[in-house]
């Protein structure tokens, strides 16, 4: 599966609702085992939550929007098929997310590409369920740190850290992903999917526990005037940047 929402493969609602779509489609398929997500925007796997998503909106669009982020979280991170990242570009936040979610990342060696929970930087908190995801990747020290400043790690760290479990030149993405996948379906599928059960469901059951009090939650975050100020800001930084 291919992102492409260009410029930057945000996570609008739109997007987040394909995606769902294309996911459920792809594991309701008795054929299909397996899928590498992957970006066709150069230079980006995908800059995380659309934040013109979370800025000036009502409280239904907030709650509709975050409904849409849990989903696509559960349905990934509870996939029966094999997930694979194919990292070939930035991602941070949201975007981590979703090759945290994932069985397993490999990343283009390029150190200009860079990749984290960043939420910190934006006057924004991680939700519990990144947070879990991210420790059941990288262990809960790596996590309390890079969480706390909210770090963009390079291709590099990244790997260094375990939040990629390798790197290959650019052009050798495609062919590595396809060799990690051919790898882990040459195993029983049913063995392969009661051991990822095991190892997630008490992060997926929290989520889905708590789904209603995490919207609100995210609402009552959100919609405070100083955290919409310190969205603001970050999106004028992001154009300032460009001048
Ligand atoms: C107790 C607490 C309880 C509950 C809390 C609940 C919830 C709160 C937490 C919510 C979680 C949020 C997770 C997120 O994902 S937030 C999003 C974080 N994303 C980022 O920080 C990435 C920002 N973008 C970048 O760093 C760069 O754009 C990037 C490196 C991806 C690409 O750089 P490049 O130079 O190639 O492009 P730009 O010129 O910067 O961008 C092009 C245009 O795209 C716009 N843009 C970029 N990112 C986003 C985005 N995430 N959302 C919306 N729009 C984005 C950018 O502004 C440019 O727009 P134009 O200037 O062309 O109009």
């Amino acid at each position: 599966m291919k992102f492409k929402s260009p410029p930057v493969n945000s996570l609008s609602l739109d997007f987040l609702t394909e995606f769902c779509i294309s996911l459920e489609k792809l594991e309701n398929d008795r054929a299909c085992r397996g899928v590498i997500l992957t970006s066709a925007v150069p230079k980006i796997f995908s800059s995380g939550l659309d934040i013109t998503e979370m800025c000036g909106k009502s409280t239904e669009h907030y709650a509709e929007f975050w409904r849409a982020v849990q989903e696509m979280w559960l349905r990934l991170y509870s996939s029966n098929m094999v997930t694979v990242a194919a990292v070939n570009g930035s991602s941070p936040a949201g975007g981590c997310l979703i090759a945290l979610t994932c069985d397993y990342r490999i990343m283009a060696e390029n150190p200009k590409f860079s990749i984290g929970l960043n939420e910190a930087q934006l006057g924004i908190v991680a939700p519990f369920w990144f947070k879990d995801t991210f420790v059941n990747v990288v262990g809960h020290r790596v996590a309390e740190r890079s969480l706390q400043l909210g770090s963009l790690h390079s291709a590099p760290e990244a790997h260094r850290i375990g939040l990629v479990d390798e790197l290959v030149p650019e052009e050798k993405l495609k062919d590595r992903a396809t060799a990690v996948m051919q790898q882990w379906l040459a195993l029983p599928d049913h063995a392969r999917q009661l051991t990822k059960t095991m190892m997630r469901k008490a992060v997926l059951d929290r989520l889905v526990a708590h789904r209603e009090e995490d919207v609100q939650n995210f609402i009552s975050f959100i919609s405070k005037e100083s955290i919409q100020k310190s969205l603001r800001m970050y999106m004028e930084m992001l154009k300032k940047k460009k001048s």
